[in-house]
C-alpha cells in the first residue's frame, strides 16, 4: 500500500467580488502553483490536501490522477466551502472538513482516507476515516521556541561527552529555533468538539511555550535535571506537560500527537503513553 498526498490551493472570494464572473469550473486553471481560483480583494487563501491510499495501477503507477483531485475539489470542494462561509452562522472547522470529506471522497475513489485543510501557515484540520469506517477529526496547530542546551552525561568527563556528543557537548551550551506541532483530536458527528485554535495557542503556550522559551534546558527545566534534553527526550516531556490537562479543551477532545523539530532536518513525534520520563515537581 502506498499513500499519495495532493495539495490544492484555492481562493474563496467575496461574493460581492465575484459578482458577474464565470465560476471557477468555467474558467481554465492558469496558475495552480500559487492559487486557483485566484485571490481577489481580500479573499481567503486555502489549501486542502486528500490522501489516498492502496496499491498503485500496475500499468500507469498511478493511485489516482491528480487532476480527478484537483477538479473535484475545485468543484465539491467549493461548494462545502462557499456553503459554510456564506451560511451566516458561526463556521465549525471540524464539520466543515468533515463535510469537505463526505463530498470529495465518493468523487474521487474508494482510496480516500482524509482531508485536511490549510487555514494559516501553521493550522491545519483533518478529517480521517479509519479503517473501521469510524470520523475522527484532528487540529494541528504549529509553535515556535528557543532554546539552549547541552547534550551531556553526568557521570561522564567532559573528554567521553566530547566523544559520545561531538560539539553538542559544549559545557557552555548552544542553541535551537524549536518548531513544535501539537495535534489535538476527537470523533466526528457525537458531542465533542475540536477546540477554537485560540483556546489550543493559549493552552500549549501555557504549558509548554512559557515552560520552555528562551530557557537553558538543562539548567531552567526540572524535567532536564538528570534527563538529557534530546530532540526525543523533548518531545517525551512536552508531551507529559500536556497529556493530564487535554480535558481542558473540552469533553472528548485527545492529545494525538507532538512533533518536535530540532532544526528543519531533525524531528522527533511522539504519541504516548505519558509516564515514559519523568517532568520532576
Ligand atoms: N538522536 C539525536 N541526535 C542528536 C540530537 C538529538 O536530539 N537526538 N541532537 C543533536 C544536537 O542538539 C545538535 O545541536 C544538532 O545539530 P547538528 O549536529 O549541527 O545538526 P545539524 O543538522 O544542525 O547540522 P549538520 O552539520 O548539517 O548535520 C545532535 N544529535
Ligand atoms: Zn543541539
Amino acid at each position: 500500500m502506498v499513500e499519495l498526498t495532493r495539495t490544492v490551493r484555492l481562493c474563496v472570494n467575496d461574493p460581492v467580488e465575484d459578482r458577474g464572473r464565470l465560476s471557477s469550473a468555467e474558467t481554465a486553471v492558469s496558475n495552480a502553483y500559487s492559487a486557483w481560483p485566484a485571490m481577489r480583494g481580500l479573499g481567503r487563501y486555502y489549501e486542502v490536501t486528500v490522501g489516498y491510499v492502496g496499491e498503485p495501477d500496475a500499468e500507469t503507477g498511478y493511485l489516482v490522477d491528480i487532476k480527478l483531485i484537483d477538479r473535484v475539489v475545485r468543484d465539491r470542494g467549493m461548494t462545502v466551502m462557499n456553503s459554510a462561509i456564506g451560511s451566516g452562522e458561526p463556521v465549525a472547522v471540524d464539520a466543515v472538513v468533515a463535510g469537505l470529506l463526505e463530498a470529495v471522497g465518493p468523487e474521487i475513489g474508494v482510496g480516500v482516507r482524509w482531508v485536511e485543510l490549510g487555514l494559516t501557515p501553521g493550522l491545519r484540520v483533518r478529517a480521517v476515516r479509519d479503517a473501521e469506517d469510524v470520523l475522527m477529526v484532528l487540529m494541528t496547530q504549529t509553535f515556535e521556541f528557543s532554546a539552549a542546551h547541552r547534550l551531556f552525561l553526568r557521570d561522564r568527563s567532559d573528554a567521553e561527552n566530547a566523544e559520545l556528543f561531538g560539539k553538542c557537548a559544549n559545557p557552555a551550551g548552544h542553541g535551537h529555533n524549536y518548531r513544535l506541532d501539537v495535534t489535538v483530536a476527537c470523533d466526528a458527528g457525537g458531542d465533542a468538539r475540536l477546540p477554537m485554535a485560540e483556546a489550543l495557542d493559549a493552552w500549549v503556550d501555557r504549558w509548554v511555550i512559557e515552560a520552555l522559551d528562551h530557557k537553558h534546558l538543562n539548567v531552567d527545566v526540572q524535567a532536564f535535571e538528570s534527563l538529557n534534553p534530546s530532540v526525543e527526550h523533548i518531545a517525551q516531556v512536552v508531551w507529559g506537560l500536556l497529556e493530564g490537562r487535554v480535558e481542558a479543551l473540552g469533553a472528548g477532545v485527545r492529545l494525538d500527537e507532538v512533533r518536535v523539530w530540532e532544526t528543519g532536518k531533525t524531528s522527533c513525534r511522539y504519541r504516548g503513553p505519558a509516564g515514559a520520563v519523568n517532568l520532576g515537581g
